[in-house]
C-alpha cells in the first residue's frame, strides 16, 4: 500500500532532530575551544601571572604557619626510622603524589610532582587546561632543589627543637608547603612565556646565543622583588599573629607585636634567597628553550 504524502515527512523527524542536535553539540564544542584558544594567549599577561603569584604568597605564608604547630620531629627525615630506604616523609610523600595523580592533579601544567617516576595514570576524564607553555620548555622545574633546600636548610629556620611523635603530621605538613613553593617557583614558565609574548625581540638574540647571564638581566626588576619580599613579610604579621579580644600580646620596643608564629624575617629571607632567585632561573632556563 502506498504511503500517504505525510507518513515520510513524519518519519524523518527524529533524525531531522538528531542531525539538529548533532549540529548543535559540534558546533558548541568549536565555541568551546574557541573560547579556549582565545583566552589563552590574552589571559596570560605580566599582570595576570603577578596576581598569581601574590595569591600563591598567602598559601606559602599559612602552609609554613601550619607546620610551625609542631616541633622539628627529626624521626620523619630518617630513614632508619622505617628500617628502610625511605624516610618517613619521603614516604608519605611518594604515596600522597600517587592517589593525587590517580585523582588527576598533574593534568593541570602548573602542577608538578616530586617522583614523576612510575605515578599511577589519572583515573578522571581529561580536562583541557588551557595550553599556554611553549611545548620544548614546558618541562623546565627546579624540584628536586627545591627538596633539598626546603630539608636541608628552610624547615630548621621555622621549627622549634624537639620532638612530640606527630610525624604524619608534620610529613603532611610538609607536602603542603613543598607543594605550595614547589608551585610557585615552577610557575616561573609561566612569567617567562608572559613575558616573552610580549617583547620577543628583546630576548630573542640572548636566546639565540643561549647567554642566560643576559636572560637574567632581562628578566630582573629589583622594584618589583622589594615589593614581592615586603609583602610576604607583612603578610607573615597579618596572618601569624595571635587574635586576642585583650591587648595581652608582647611588644618589642618599637610597640611592634613580637609574638608571630612564623618570624616574618624567615619570609622576607625566604624569598629574598630562595623563592625569587628560583623563580628567575626557572624563567631563564625556559626562555633558553624557547625558540627550540
Ligand atoms: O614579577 C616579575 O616580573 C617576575 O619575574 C617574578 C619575580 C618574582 O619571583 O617575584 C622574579 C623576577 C623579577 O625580578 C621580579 C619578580
Amino acid at each position: 500500500m502506498a504511503s500517504s504524502p505525510a507518513t515520510p515527512s513524519f518519519s524523518m523527524f527524529p533524525r531531522f532532530l538528531s542531525f539538529a542536535y548533532g549540529v548543535l553539540i559540534i558546533f558548541s564544542s568549536f565555541c568551546h575551544c574557541r573560547r579556549l584558544q582565545d583566552s589563552s594567549p590574552q589571559g596570560l599577561t605580566l599582570d595576570s601571572v603577578r596576581d598569581f603569584l601574590t595569591r600563591e604568597e598567602d598559601t606559602i605564608v599559612f602552609s609554613l604557619i601550619e607546620r610551625a604547630k609542631y616541633p622539628y620531629d627529626s624521626p620523619t627525615y630518617d630513614p632508619s626510622y622505617l628500617h628502610g630506604k625511605l624516610s618517613p616523609v619521603e614516604l608519605f610523600v611518594r604515596e600522597t603524589e600517587a592517589v593525587q595523580a590517580k585523582a588527576g592533579r598533574y593534568q593541570n601544567p602548573e602542577e608538578i610532582p616530586f617522583f614523576p617516576n612510575n605515578l599511577p595514570l589519572s583515573l578522571v576524564p581529561p580536562y583541557k587546561f588551557p595550553q599556554v607553555l611553549y611545548p620544548a620548555a614546558a618541562s623546565v622545574n627546579v624540584t628536586k632543589t627545591i627538596w633539598n633546600l626546603y630539608f636541608n636548610d628552610l624547615l630548621l629556620l621555622f621549627t622549634t627543637k624537639g620532638n612530640d611523635g606527630n610525624y604524619a603530621l608534620t610529613a603532611a605538613s610538609d607536602l603542603v608547603c613543598l607543594q605550595a613553593l614547589s608551585r610557585r617557583i615552577n610557575y616561573g614558565r609561566f612569567v617567562a612565556e608572559a613575558k616573552y609574548r610580549d617583547a620577543p625581540q628583546d630576548y630573542d638574540p640572548a636566546i639565540r646565543a643561549q647567554d642566560k647571564d643576559a636572560l637574567m638581566k632581562l628578566l630582573t626588576s629589583e622594584s618589583q622583588e622589594e615589593v614581592v619580599k615586603r609583602r610576604v613579610e607583612k603578610k607573615a604579621m597579618v596572618f601569624g599573629q595571635d587574635i586576642t579580644l585583650g591587648k595581652n600580646y608582647t611588644c618589642d620596643s618599637n610597640g611592634n607585636r613580637t609574638n608571630y608564629k612564623v618570624d616574618p624575617s624567615v619570609l622576607y629571607r625566604l624569598y629574598g634567597d630562595w623563592v625569587i632567585p628560583l623563580t628567575k632561573l626557572v624563567e631563564a632556563e625556559y626562555l633558553l628553550h624557547r625558540l627550540d
